[in-house]
């Protein structure tokens, strides 16, 4: 048995939901550049939990359920005032608070199909209520509820900030929240696959994925962007930034990909909003750093940007605080967690890999008196 680092290139399920070929990603083969360009994030949740396109009637459906069920239990947001609050980071009390989410829903363990549907839109439609009020909670705000009348990406923004977004904020949001919802088996699909593949339920899937989200080699990895911009400060300062980085044999954050080579095709649309809003702030230096650690990154390593390199200027420039980047992330990719966890159900296996053992040989038991 040898073992593959970090299971580079190995094959671990079959999907209809979302592929990388030949650096080209496709939702149920729509391609992505057709989808950002075009999509409501609703559309996206239907498509990838449905594997077509919703019709009129049936997008209005689930907008409505989304709608109906952004509420949270008052005992989760009464929580926060628990945690440490000003100490913890938003993506462990996202965490948090979605496992807790569970003990409040009745069907957590029902695992029929339509029953878990029903938990589907519970959790994708509470997630980004609990980042917004978590955010003013932290703030000493009071949490704003959710409009029945807004769209998915209108609505988190209501909530984040108490007035209702301009048109160019929701077109620019919920263009990030399609490019962030599924990307085949990334580290935390895979987690929430191989967690519910031993039969556990969608809140402890969702949960573990979220806790594999948070770290920088993943999603994480667009709060350290965001952070590595603010070091710089100005443009002038990026190319010794990276240089200096690079000879210490220090990542860039945002940049490479287990899986594209030539790049990753979301990039560019966040790289063109970062450009447009970053104008429209009146912050032009955000994307201006950004495009030359881009340029300066990419001359000595031949790694082009990921999708978490230019959300942090976006993010940044819708006004967002700087560690609730990675918790947006999950708002957008619970959807594709539960595509595939819905998917896992359908043709369940137990995910058990081998590990090749490394360790001492067979040893004899020496019991602890007689061990120096
Ligand atoms: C949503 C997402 O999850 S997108 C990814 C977000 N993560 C980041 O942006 C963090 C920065 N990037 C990275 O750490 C990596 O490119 C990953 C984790 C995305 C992919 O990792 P892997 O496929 O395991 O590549 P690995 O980390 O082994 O790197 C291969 C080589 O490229 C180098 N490399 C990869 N990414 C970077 C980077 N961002 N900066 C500098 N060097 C890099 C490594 O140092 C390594 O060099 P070596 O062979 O000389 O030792
Ligand atoms: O696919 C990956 O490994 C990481 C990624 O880009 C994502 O999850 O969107």
């Amino acid at each position: 048995m040898t073992a593959t680092r970090g299971l580079e290139g190995i094959v671990a399920t079959t999907s209809s939901i979302s592929s990388i070929i030949d650096d080209t990603l496709t939702y149920v083969g729509y391609n992505i550049d057709d989808l950002a360009e075009k999509a409501s994030f609703e559309e996206i949740i239907y498509l990838l939990w449905h594997l077509e396109l919703p019709n009129s009637e049936q997008l209005q459906e689930l907008k409505q359920q989304l709608a109906d069920n952004m509420e949270l239990p008052q005992e989760i947001i009464d929580s926060f005032n628990t945690y440490p609050i000003n100490k913890v980071h938003p993506m462990a009390a996202l965490r948090t608070a979605v496992s807790a989410l569970g003990l409040y829903d009745e069907e957590a363990d029902v695992m029929d199909k339509e029953a878990n549907f029903r938990k589907a839109v519970r959790l994708q439609a509470k997630m980004p209520t609990i980042v917004a009020a978590f955010s003013r909670v932290r703030k000493g705000l009071t949490p704003i509820a959710p409009r029945k009348d807004l769209s998915f990406a209108e609505n988190f923004l209501y909530m984040l900030k108490g007035k209702e977004p301009e048109p160019i904020e929701v077109e620019a949001f919920n263009k990030a929240l399609v490019l962030h919802a599924d990307h085949e088996l990334n580290a935390s699909t895979f987690t929430a696959r191989v967690c519910v593949a031993t039969l556990s339920d969608m809140y402890s899937g969702v949960t573990a994925a979220i806790g594999a989200l948070k770290g920088p080699l993943h999603g994480g990895a667009n709060e350290q962007v965001m952070k590595m911009l603010t070091e710089i400060g100005s443009p002038e300062n990026a190319e010794k930034y990276v240089l200096d980085k690079l000879s210490k044999k220090e990542k860039i954050m945002g940049f490479g990909h287990r899986v594209y080579r030539k790049g990753d095709p979301r990039a560019k649309h966040l790289q063109e909003m970062s450009k447009k809003l970053t104008e429209i702030t009146g912050e032009p230096e955000w994307y201006e750093i950004s495009a030359k650690v881009h340029e300066v990154f990419t001359s000595q390593k031949p790694l082009p940007p990921n999708v978490d390199f230019y959300s942090a200027s976006v993010y940044h420039s819708l006004g967002i605080d700087h560690d609730l980047f990675t918790p947006i992330f999950a708002v957008s990719r619970v959807s594709g967690w539960i595509a595939h966890i819905l998917e896992q159900y359908e043709n369940n296996r137990l995910i058990r890999p081998r590990a090749e053992y490394t360790g001492p040989g067979l040893r004899k038991y020496v019991p602890v008196d007689e061990r120096n």
